[in-house]
């Protein structure tokens, strides 16, 4: 008789090489919480492992009452690698490496409120991103993270053998240049700077073997995937409307809701993610910190 696995056998992670850490799964497909870290703290190498695993299964880890000086959330970001100074998002004063991603009450327009993984648009996209929030709404400003792996994995063998052959533009002019719309018509003015650096766009697969795990993920996303490369914008609006809807299945997604001195550190290249603008009238400030990536194959 076939021996029947639950879930979780597959799912449950290894025991953390600290004792005490502790690694918890949170959605189906993506996320886990990792406890028993104080992040103010240099990471040993241990505990850096722990984390890096976590990761490259979980697609994004989550901290909780962290209480981290920029110069901390620095020296944390540097255990994993170079930083990538994001060229578009205002910069915290003092702290070029440090991007804002802010929303005042008075203001209506959030940043990542689209679906997308960060810097699809580079040659070498980032490889994750540290997000630790300093101030939340009182609800809502919830981020939405959806796995790349799962939504991959969902399709049909005759899809995913015609993606096998296909590569896909990316851009930031669009979203972040002089002929932007949104940047046109929304009060982004003075969070979102540097239209002139939008210059550059990138090509990838459409779907990566992610370079930790070896496991295969769709790899376009809403924002900054302009068509499929030798195909027009017309031609590739179907394929990619397919995939994106797809991928948005809200199995394939888990919803985190920040409180202040909570962090999330996502693998960009194994999920996409959301910022849901609901808080109105609130104030949120989250600093981000995006570390350096290779090119995709
Ligand atoms: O504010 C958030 O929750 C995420 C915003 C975003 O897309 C980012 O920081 O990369
Ligand atoms: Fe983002």
């Amino acid at each position: 008789m076939t021996q029947i696995h639950s879930f979780a056998d597959a799912w449950l992670p290894p025991a953390p090489p600290r004792a005490d850490l502790s690694v918890t799964p949170l959605g189906v497909h993506v996320g886990a919480e990792i406890a028993g870290l104080d992040l103010a703290v240099p990471l040993d190498d241990a505990a850096r492992d722990t984390i890096a695993a976590a990761l490259a299964r979980y697609g994004v880890v989550f901290f909780r009452g962290q209480n981290l000086t920029p110069e901390q959330h620095i020296s944390l970001a540097e255990r994993f690698g170079r930083i990538d100074v994001n060229r578009f998002f205002k910069a915290v004063d003092g702290y070029p490496e440090i991007a804002e991603v802010r929303k005042e009450a008075h203001q209506a327009a959030n940043i990542g409120g689209q679906w997308h993984t960060d810097h699809s648009y580079d040659a070498e996209p980032a490889k994750g991103s540290i997000l630790y929030a300093r101030a939340v709404p009182r609800v809502g400003g919830d981020t939405l993270f959806a796995s790349m792996y799962a939504a991959y994995d969902a399709l049909s063998d005759g899809l995913k053998a015609t993606l096998s052959s296909l590569r896909a533009v990316h851009s930031s002019r669009h979203v972040f240049g002089a002929a932007s719309r949104s940047l046109a018509t929304s009060d982004l003015k003075g969070r979102i700077l540097n239209p002139e650096a939008a210059t550059q766009d990138a090509v990838h697969p459409v779907v990566i073997t992610h370079p930790d795990s070896g496991r295969k993920a769709l790899y376009v996303n809403p924002n900054f995937t302009l068509r499929i490369e030798g195909w027009t914008e017309t031609e590739s609006a179907p394929l990619l409307g397919y995939l994106y809807e797809h991928a948005r299945r809200p199995e394939f997604a888990y919803r985190f809701q920040w409180r202040v001195g909570s962090i999330a550190f996502w693998d960009n290249r194994a999920t996409w993610h959301l910022a849901l603008n609901d808080y109105h009238g609130e104030r949120r400030l989250m600093h981000r910190i995006t570390i350096a990536g290779e090119a995709l194959h």
